[in-house]
């Protein structure tokens, strides 16, 4: 199982959307208005896992947001990685940073995706990077070193966090390319 947390609006459903745009018959709702996602969503694939929708938390998020997600992120035993979404057009506020210390203290490691990368200039994209590469190298010790960066819109970088999502989760089998496997590395 893998969860996916962030302010409202940053775009965790038009992300998990995204993710599985190839089957569309996987009913994700979007929304411009934050809070839109009032409760947590199950999305089961196939047998292999379960990717979660979180309400948003920060502006106009649901107030119970820290009663419904918190005791899930410390309770769920079968969560293997927790993705924190960032808004890469605006940066790391505030309320990253309290989600970014409630994912230090739930152990279970997590993963930062930097969001809607196509939405600011590219100088304003590094300078919120290099502050937010700068937090997680001082602040964290659960937190994979490296930020996905992607754009649910132009599917940038999607691909990418799919293979991650279905290595994490167990879902597609390494096997040792020095042997010549010919499906060595292979990502469904
Ligand atoms: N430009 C751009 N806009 C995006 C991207 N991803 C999401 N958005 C927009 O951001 C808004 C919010 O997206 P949602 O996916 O509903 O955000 P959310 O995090 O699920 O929000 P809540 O459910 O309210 O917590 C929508 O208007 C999306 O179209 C992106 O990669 N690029
Ligand atoms: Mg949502």
């Amino acid at each position: 199982m893998v969860c996916f947390i962030g302010r409202s609006n940053v775009g965790k459903s038009s992300l998990i959307k995204a993710l599985f745009s190839l089957t569309p018959e996987v009913e994700v709702r979007v929304s411009k208005t934050p809070g839109h996602t009032k409760k947590m969503n199950f999305f089961r694939v196939g047998k292999a896992f379960t990717l979660v929708d979180m309400p948003g938390y920060g502006h106009r998020a649901p107030r119970d947001f820290v009663e419904m997600v918190e005791p899930y992120l410390y309770s769920r035993k079968n969560l293997v990685r927790t993705f924190l979404l960032v808004d890469g057009s605006v940066g790391l506020q505030k309320a990253d940073l309290v989600a970014l210390e409630m994912c230090e203290e739930t152990r279970c490691p997590y993963v930062i995706v930097v969001t809607k990368i196509d939405k600011c200039g590219r100088g304003a994209l590094l300078t919120n990077l290099l502050n937010l590469q700068e937090v997680v190298n001082s602040q964290t010790t659960g937190c994979f070193p490296q930020p996905f960066l992607i754009s649910s819109i132009h599917y940038w970088g999607i691909h990418l966090l799919r293979c991650f999502v279905a290595h994490v989760t167990g879902s597609v089998r390494l096997k040792d390319t020095s042997q010549g496997g010919k499906d060595a590395n292979q990502c469904h």
